[in-house]
């Protein structure tokens, strides 16, 4: 399989700044009908340096960084809460892109992770409470008793957050806007420290 990429970005067509950089290749992404446009891949690593990957997605981007909500008891909330720093890689194959992030992660307030959780569906705020996520579990039909357990305590009371359930933030450091071009001579642009910089493909 080989697939040879186009497209044009420079230093003239770049944002100033990694936002209203990511903003437009966000919405170009969306436009285009990528399916999941907001999914990333999350590297994280644990104390000792062993890495784990796993899709997350994307629920808000701001000048602080990018927002994604999980369970903090997690595999990765273990890696983060030893290790607090990550990597996010948006995958935009189709458009021949890619946006890598790297920075530091810490929890979103209280607030606003009651904010979003709020506004999901009731099955996901009862999955929340149900699911030990990571965790190795007997079989499904735990899990869906677990989940129906959850149910019947909330009752019709509208159903709260578990403590151990939230968003982080990943506050870059830098931030790679990576458009593919033929002969794999592609055009990496990196925010880093406030400044644009080219690099190799
Ligand atoms: C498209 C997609 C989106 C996902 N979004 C999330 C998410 O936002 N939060 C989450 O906790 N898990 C999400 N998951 C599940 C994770 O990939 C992962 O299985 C889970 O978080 C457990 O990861 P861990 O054991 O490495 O902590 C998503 C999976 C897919 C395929
Ligand atoms: N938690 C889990 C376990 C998920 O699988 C997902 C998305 O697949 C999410 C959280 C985040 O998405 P949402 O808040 O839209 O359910």
């Amino acid at each position: 399989m080989r697939t040879e990429y186009e497209g044009q970005f420079d230093e003239e067509s770049i944002a100033g700044n990694w936002l209203d950089q990511f903003a437009t290749w966000f919405a170009d992404a969306i436009e285009a009908g990528l399916p999941e446009p907001n999914a990333m891949l999350l590297a994280t690593a644990d104390a000792d340096g062993r890495p784990s990957a796993r899709t997350v997605l994307l629920k808000g981007y701001d000048q602080r960084g990018f927002t994604f909500f999980t369970n903090y008891e997690s595999r990765k909330g273990r890696d983060l809460a030893g290790n607090p720093r990550a990597s996010l890689v948006f995958p935009w194959y189709h458009l021949h892109r890619q946006v890598i992030v790297s920075g530091a992660v810490r929890k979103v307030s209280r607030e606003e992770t009651e904010e979003y959780f709020a506004v999901r569906p009731r099955g996901a705020q009862l999955g929340a409470w149900a699911s030990p996520q990571s965790s190795v579990i007997g079989s499904r039909a735990d899990l869906e008793r677990w989940w129906e357990e959850a149910g019947e305590r909330f009752g019709d009371g509208p159903v709260d957050p578990p403590p151990h359930w939230g968003g982080y933030l990943v506050a870059p450091d830098e931030v790679e806007f990576w458009q593919g071009r033929a002969s794999r001579l592609h055009d990496r642009l990196r925010f880093r420290d406030g400044k644009l910089e080219r690099l190799a493909p």
